[in-house]
């Protein structure tokens, strides 16, 4: 074999460091996430933790303990259907595995919600469309326009051009907002004063594919689900998008304030059937004690939840990983 030259040495050597120094910030990055995960959802695990805590602290497994069980979850807004089938599943897991004592049974109840809602675990890639279509829907005050500027965050980390459509042209706030944070951002924001929302997403398509982008991302007004004509508008933006681009939108995101707990499933419900949903955004875990309505929806339908937020700064909205989330609320 032939001998290598110093310089194929010494690249080597720097390639090597360069990968250490690569997995050594994405662990970092993994540990810091997890650290403000666990601080965003003290209120549901302080709330949860303690309830539970004083279940399993000891005693045998009976019913009485059961009925307890079912109480802390429904409290801890998981909703009835999730209550029904965890309760099955840990029932299941302790005749199974034999326990007897009420300490064994934070193990089943943990094993039991993570495979509830491990089905929403599912990353979004924004893979195999350019520009590849995000559009943005949800409630007035959800966090929609925060989470944007996020996911832009985000997706540029991931080496992706971004670019955004002020399609909430009910709010003005809300455009300049949004024009603001792409100003910081050197993110161009198409927006228009007074115009329609699917005109704005429109022309973003547009513009964004004659630049070469490879992310729209369409902010939208705020809409309850029972204002009827509002949810045609938006129904509406969707149609425009694909006039834009047959083969889009790409991603129709709903954004959830997890302070509404057991609303938000009415809110998945309406959307979902005015849009065809096909991901989640959870936002303000970080403000509530109602973190257990992911398992509510989980057992409703499992459309995938793609990001979680637990905060108002920048980085504060991450991928969701079920195994992680039961970590920080149940210890
Ligand atoms: N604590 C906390 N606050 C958040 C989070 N996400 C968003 N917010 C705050 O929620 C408030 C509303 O956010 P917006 O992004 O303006 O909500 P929106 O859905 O665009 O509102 P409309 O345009 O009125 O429909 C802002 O004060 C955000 O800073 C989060 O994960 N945690």
């Amino acid at each position: 074999m032939e001998e290598k030259s110093f310089w194929q040495k010494t690249v080597e050597v720097l390639n090597t460091d360069v990968t250490v120094l690569a997995k050594d910030v994405a662990q970092a990055s993994k540990e810091v996430w997890q650290y403000k995960l666990k601080a965003g959802l003290a209120k549901t695990r302080d709330k949860l933790g303690k309830e539970l805590a004083a279940l399993f602290g000891g005693g045998q497994i009976d019913e009485d303990l059961y009925e307890e069980l079912e109480t802390v979850l429904l409290t801890a807004d998981m909703g009835v259907d999730a209550t029904v089938h965890l309760l099955k599943d840990v029932r299941q897991r302790v005749s199974l595995a034999g326990l007897k004592d009420a300490s064994e049974l934070r193990g089943a109840l943990k094993g039991a919600l993570t495979d509830l809602i491990a089905p929403l675990e599912k990353p979004l890639v924004v893979e195999g469309h350019k520009p590849f279509i995000i559009m943005v829907a949800g409630v007035n005050g959800a966090g929609k326009t925060t989470s944007i500027g996020k996911l832009a965050k985000y997706f540029q980390g991931q080496g992706k051009s971004v670019l955004l459509a002020a399609g909430d042209t009910f709010r003005a706030a809300a455009r300049e907002q949004l024009a603001a944070w792409g100003e910081r951002n050197n993110v161009t924001v198409i927006a228009q004063d007074g115009g329609d929302s699917a005109a704005v997403c429109f022309d973003a398509i547009n513009a964004a594919r004659a630049r070469g982008i490879d992310i729209v991302l369409a902010d939208t007004a705020g809409r309850l689900p029972t204002q009827l004509h509002l949810m045609d508008e938006i129904a509406k933006v969707k149609r425009v998008i694909a006039k834009a681009d047959p083969t889009g939108p790409h991603e129709i995101l709903l954004v959830l304030d997890a302070n509404t707990g057991q609303n938000a499933l009415q809110q998945v419900k309406a959307f979902d059937d005015a849009l065809g949903l096909t991901g989640l955004v959870l936002t303000k875990l970080d403000g509530t004690a109602k973190g257990g309505v992911i398992a509510g929806i989980a057992k409703q339908k499992a459309i995938p939840l793609r990001f979680i937020g637990v905060g108002e700064g920048i980085d504060d909205l991450r991928p969701f990983e079920a195994a992680d989330y039961v970590d920080a609320l149940i210890e």
